[in-house]
């Protein structure tokens, strides 16, 4: 008897082997990132849904913090052909449940075929089928955790760094790799709430207004909304993955549910004035739909042709579908962030006195 059950929104149960214990549900995702573990389980992008890797065997090198994205794991559960003993213990501590054995490749092709999907597991002792479509019965869809800001963000205004330019970075499940592209080209980045307000922006009297990747659907980002719409033009502006969406929707556009997301590290992306293709690290279910009549689109997935970088260059607004910080995946586009900061009237000054 098996002590591991996965529930599908399609009606499948699947027999599993337990590898950490409970009982839990969320949106089925996958990466089919081959390295990368730690930073993907640590990304806050990933709260409120299980992760499933591709890859077949997650743990060969080992679990060390300082390739940590943030404080815990965030995925409900993971899910993988073979988990390392490493890893287990690591989720097990956690009290993340994670399950192995399952033919993770089936998995990913049902999702790529039928869309995301909600599910619900059972691990342990006395795990019934049941429990876990139980589980799945509670389970509800990313759109409707509109609270999940809250979950994610830092509490209080946390400073890094010391350099010249400041960056206020609206924190909506910020990873820590973009903290630190800032921080290595001498910026000194705020990290603030999801929730702060116009006002507190005005306090602080940032160079630039950064809005972070973030878990679930950008409409549940209100208040990080209101700050591009008050900001806008008056600071430079922006934002990465849940933070594009979030800008484009402040400037008019519309953001949209994908079927099932662009998921590893291998996304290829077109700059649209250079006719460069690069590799690029992605996670997102959501989409820009219409851009709006204030941004242009500058880049676009080679694949399915969704827009990957937004930008209105008389109001210095730049933003990333993608990831640019990598951690896991291709450093590529790292140069977004030299980008960002050359927006700023610091760095403009700084050329302009040379
Ligand atoms: N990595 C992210 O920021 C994810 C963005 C958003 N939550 C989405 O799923 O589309």
């Amino acid at each position: 008897m098996s002590d591991a059950y996965l529930a599908l929104e399609d009606g499948r149960v699947i027999e599993a082997r337990g590898r950490a214990p409970g009982r839990t549900r969320g949106e089925l995702v996958f990466t089919t990132a081959y390295t990368g573990y730690e930073e993907s389980l640590t990304d806050p992008s990933y709260e409120e849904q299980v992760l499933t890797f591709s890859y077949p065997l997650i743990g060969n090198y080992g679990v060390r913090d300082e390739r940590f994205e943030s404080d815990r794991v965030h995925p409900r559960a993971a899910i993988a052909h073979e988990f390392t003993e490493d890893v287990a213990e690591w989720l097990d501590a956690g009290d993340v449940p994670a399950i192995d054995h399952i033919d993770t490749r089936e998995l990913v092709t049902s999702i790529r075929e039928g869309g995301a999907m909600k599910c619900g597991i059972a691990v342990g002792d006395g795990a019934t089928p049941e429990d876990a479509k139980a589980e799945l019965s509670e389970c509800r869809g990313m759109s409707e955790h509109v609270d999940i800001g809250k979950r994610v963000t830092t509490v209080d205004h946390t400073t890094y760094g010391g350099g010249d330019t400041d960056v206020a970075l609206i924190d909506c499940g910020a990873k820590m790799s973009i903290v630190e592209s800032l921080v290595d080209r001498d910026a000194t980045v705020h990290v603030l709430p999801y929730d702060t307000t116009p006002g507190e922006i005005a306090a602080l009297d940032p160079d630039l207004l950064f809005i972070s990747n973030g878990p679930g659907d950008p409409a549940n980002f209100e208040a990080a909304e209101t700050l591009v719409d008050e900001y806008v033009g008056d600071l430079p502006i922006a934002g990465i993955c849940l933070g594009q969406q979030v800008v484009a929707r402040a400037l008019g556009g519309t953001t949209e549910k994908m079927a099932f997301g662009h998921r590893g590290v291998n996304q290829p992306v077109r700059d649209l004035d250079s006719g460069q293709v690069v590799m690029t690290t992605q996670n997102h279910g959501y989409t820009v739909g219409e851009p709006g009549d204030e941004l242009d689109v500058k880049q676009v997935n080679v694949n399915d042709g969704t827009a990957e970088g937004l930008a209105n260059e008389d109001l210095d607004v730049l933003t990333r579908q993608y990831h640019p910080e990598a951690h896991p995946g291709p450093h590529d586009s790292l140069g977004f962030f030299d980008d960002v900061l050359a927006l700023t009237a610091e760095n403009r000054n700084v050329v302009a006195d040379d």
